[in-house]
């Protein structure tokens, strides 16, 4: 059988994104696709020296096959760097750069040439310092490119408990903005959007058949009825039960505090919190290195790892592969259509 086509973004080069790429290609755990990496080959054949990988960058043409992953060896799409790229010294002229392997992964998902894009982390600081103010992530770019109206950011991690394999999923309401401006972008129409998709998704991609969805409340204890705060019971609890009478499955709003408990998680498929500091860090506390970022709502496969740039380790072959192996996992599963419990 022919393994889909990744195209893996090297994401900020003076991270740990390329040193990434290259570790997952130097070794021999095989990989779950024809892995394509999408950056700079001189950068990559200089970072490959500076981790003592011995790796052999194949630079492919446009148009020609993406060949079967073999270790040892890593073919690249080039795209050529704005400025010379140190590990752990963040340079805003390649903000563009970092945009342009973006491009050129969507343009050949949206084109059948790759199956999915996998992204290696980006710098957001960075990109915005570089001229793109309105940047808040991979996220909102993609939806952007892809000109949908919405998308949702959801990772997922499959945890071994004494009670066997359980998987915790964590989409999130509101993504990349300031915690003042939390409670004014919960509104019912971008709720009930989000909902939706995360319930379409969940069964698109993950073949999970009528998912059931536990919502968090915003505020602590979920409101206390009313008492610290009324976002539960004018706007989510509203928007929930329209939709439970639409058929959909969804426990809340529900205390954040409790909610992440294994009880309370008992046959939820997916957990919806109302803002990224709610949900991720519980997630990351459970898997941190062992999940990946889904986006969903797109007409394109995207997966990504779950941590960030780690300047403090790039270039010292010292940073962790396993969520990058997650991500492109779950980005083989998505392209070939094969489900995942993940
Ligand atoms: N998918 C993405 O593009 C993505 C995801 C998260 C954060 N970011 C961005 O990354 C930048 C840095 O963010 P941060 O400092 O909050 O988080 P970070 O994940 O880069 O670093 C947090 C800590 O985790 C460690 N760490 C991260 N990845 C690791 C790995 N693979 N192996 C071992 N240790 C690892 C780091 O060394 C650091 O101590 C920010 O600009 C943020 O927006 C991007
Ligand atoms: N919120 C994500 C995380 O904490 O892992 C991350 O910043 C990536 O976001 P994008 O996929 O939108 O770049």
């Amino acid at each position: 059988m022919t393994l889909p086509v990744l195209a893996l973004t090297t994401g900020e080069p003076a991270g740990i994104g390329p040193d990434l790429a290259l570790m997952v290609a130097a070794s021999k755990m095989p990989l779950p696709g024809r892995v394509v990496a999408v950056g700079d080959p001189d950068m990559l054949i200089e970072r490959a020296a500076r981790l003592k990988l011995g790796i052999d960058i194949l630079v492919l043409e446009s148009g020609q096959d993406v060949p079967e992953a073999r270790p040892g060896v890593l073919p690249v799409w080039p795209v050529a760097l704005r400025a010379p790229a140190l590990p752990g010294r963040l340079d805003p002229s390649n903000a563009g750069y970092v945009l342009a392997t973006l491009d050129r992964a969507i343009e050949a998902c949206r084109r059948g040439e790759a199956g999915a894009m996998v992204t290696a982390p980006l710098h957001k600081g960075v990109i915005i310092e570089g001229g793109h103010a309105s940047f808040t992530g991979h996220t909102e770019y993609l939806r952007d490119a892809c000109s949908v109206d919405d998308v949702v950011m959801m990772l997922a991690t499959r945890l071994d408990t004494p009670a066997g394999v359980q998987h915790l999923r964590v989409a999130l309401a509101t993504t990349h903005l300031p915690l003042r401006e939390v409670a004014d972008a919960i509104t019912g129409q971008g709720l009930t959007r989000v909902l939706r998709i995360l319930a379409t998704d969940l069964e698109r991609h993950f073949g999970i058949v009528e998912p059931r969805i536990a919502v968090c409340g915003l505020n602590p204890h979920a409101g206390e009825g009313g008492h610290l705060g009324r976002e539960e019971l004018e706007v989510i609890a509203p928007v929930l039960e329209r939709l439970r009478s639409g058929g959909m499955h969804l426990d809340g709003p529900l205390p954040a505090d409790t909610l992440f408990t294994p009880r309370h998680l008992d046959g939820v498929d997916a957990v919806l919190a109302m803002y990224h500091d709610q949900g991720l860090p519980v997630l990351k506390y459970a898997g941190f290195g062992r999940a990946a970022n889904i986006t969903l709502g797109l007409p394109i496969v995207r997966t990504s790892v779950d941590h960030g740039t780690a300047l403090d380790l790039a270039g010292t072959a010292t940073a962790d592969t396993g969520s990058l192996r997650v991500a492109l996992e779950v980005a083989a599963e998505m392209a070939t259509g094969r489900g995942t419990g993940r």
